[in-house]
């Protein structure tokens, strides 16, 4: 699936949805993050009416229900599994937290049994964990059967972001998603890649998460020091 790296993911709700998906197209966007845990509307045949919608611009396609505990929105886990069996036939990817231990087994059973990749996910909008604690965090998602582990941690020292760059590069044949966020952590939405890191993402009109760069920008960067 990883052409040339850094892909670039699009987090998108179900707002103005087509404007959207072709403002994508028209930035290089080669990965659409279904950000469900921000639809407006939440009902099963909506959400796979939108999946399906952006499976017809032929984009890969993450599909996460963002937990509470990690920045999500408030919703129970037996209505977060519904979700993914619901849109599992139109993604590519699911994501889930690694510290969402009630459901993660079967989350990984659902994208198994279709044949899709399990992105396991690990958020910390306050701090940057350890060297040994970020090693152990890809051990046991990779041991639990993550084919690609994402980490994504609040940088409040360039040596925060340096240490994630550096565990990222010793890891980089297992398939990582490594982000510094903040405005300290930024250049690794742009370098991250030199790292090993397979995925940035980006934004157009709302950001996700702190330290986003707006795509145009982004595309710039990534060109400029790709050496293009
Ligand atoms: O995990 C991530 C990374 C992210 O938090 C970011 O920092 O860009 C944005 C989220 O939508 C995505 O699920």
């Amino acid at each position: 699936m990883f052409k040339e790296t850094p892909m670039i993911a699009l987090p998108i709700t179900d707002k103005d949805l087509e404007n959207t998906l072709n403002n994508a197209k028209l930035n290089y966007i080669d990965i659409i993050e279904l950000r469900i845990d921000q639809f407006e509307n939440k009902e099963l045949n909506h959400i796979k009416e939108v999946a399906n919608k952006v499976k017809s611009y032929d984009f890969y396609t993450i599909a996460t229900v963002r937990s509470k505990l990690e920045g999500g929105s408030d919703m129970p886990d037996s209505e977060r599994l519904k979700i993914f069996n619901a849109v599992i036939d139109f993604v590519d990817i699911i994501d889930i937290e690694y510290t969402s231990t009630n459901i993660k087994e079967k989350v990984k059973e659902i994208a198994k049994n279709k044949g899709k990749l399990l992105l396991m996910s690990c958020h910390d909008f306050e701090k940057t964990p350890s060297e040994d604690e970020i090693q152990k965090l890809i051990d046991d998602c990779k041991a639990q059967g993550a084919d690609i582990v994402k980490y994504a941690f609040k940088a409040n020292s360039f040596e925060d972001v340096a240490r994630v760059m550096c565990i990222t590069n010793k890891n980089k044949d297992k398939n990582i998603v490594a982000i510094s966020m903040g405005e300290i952590g930024k250049i690794t939405r742009v370098a991250g890649f030199v790292f090993g890191s397979l995925i940035t993402y980006t934004y157009i009109g709302q950001s996700f998460a702190p330290g986003q760069i707006e795509v145009k920008k982004l595309n710039e960067l990534i060109e400029f020091f790709k050496g293009g």
